[in-house]
């Protein structure tokens, strides 16, 4: 992702940031599965520089909550994959380091998409009774932040239980001139206003088994549409 217009590290807000003008890669440099082929427009984070990016919050996460107890909460279903990689990545490190980390791992169920449109609404579709979370401190994992309704809802919820520390990371954030300006503490990649799948992400459920973050076409949005 070199060159002129492409991804830039962006030191104050301590993420990639996507520009608009960024294409993506063509289908055709990666492996894809076959059944996604006719559906998506490009690559647009190949899988390799998402794990490397995961390592690297993993690191941020080690030095900031090192010789701590944690509770990781995951956002499901789009964060899952996010946050197996991050959550291995901060094992490995803190096997491996003078700090460590304990952590548990908790789930929430969430759903505020239909299509590629929120619905304005998020609904809590199961997994653990959030009041568990108090006392504790609280690492929410997600895989985007776009309006920011979600996760601030979720926050709202978590906050109730009177939780010791909440800190949120999510893989990507989008710009949108939709977005309540809510940031989260970790962040992985800025992107702009597209809709995207893969690496658990979806669209109406398909997408998630596709690697690569990548850019679903028309054919794909009428396919699986809802
Ligand atoms: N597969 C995708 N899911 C998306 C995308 N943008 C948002 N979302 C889903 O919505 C919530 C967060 O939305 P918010 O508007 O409340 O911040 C997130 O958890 C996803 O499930 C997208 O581009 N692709
Ligand atoms: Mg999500």
């Amino acid at each position: 992702m070199g060159g002129a217009g492409a991804l830039e590290p962006c030191a104050e807000n301590k993420l990639v940031v996507i520009p608009d003008d960024w294409p993506g890669y063509k289908l055709d440099l990666f492996v894809l599965p076959q059944h996604y082929c006719e559906d998506l427009k490009c690559v647009y984070i190949p899988h390799g520089v998402i794990m490397d990016r995961t390592e690297r919050l993993a690191k941020n996460i080690m030095n900031d909550l090192g010789d701590n107890h944690i509770t990781v909460l995951c956002v499901l279903k789009g964060g899952y994959k996010f946050c197996a990689d991050l959550v291995e990545n901060i094992k490995n490190l803190s096997r491996n380091s003078e700090k460590c980390i304990s952590m548990r791992v908790e789930f929430v169920r969430l759903r505020s998409y239909r299509n590629d449109q929120s619905t304005n609404e998020m609904q809590n579709l199961g997994g653990e009774d959030l009041s568990k979370l108090a006392g504790r401190n609280v690492l929410i994992v997600e895989d985007i932040i776009s309006t920011g309704r979600t996760m601030k809802s979720l926050l709202s919820q978590i906050e109730k239980y009177n939780p010791k520390m909440i800190k949120v990371a999510s893989l990507l954030v989008k710009r949108t001139p939709l977005s309540d300006g809510y940031k989260p503490d970790y962040a992985g990649f800025e992107i702009p206003n597209l809709f995207v799948v893969g690496y658990a992400l979806d669209y109406n459920e398909h997408f998630r088994d596709l690697n690569h973050i990548c850019i679903i076409n028309e054919i794909g949005k009428e396919k699986y549409k809802v």
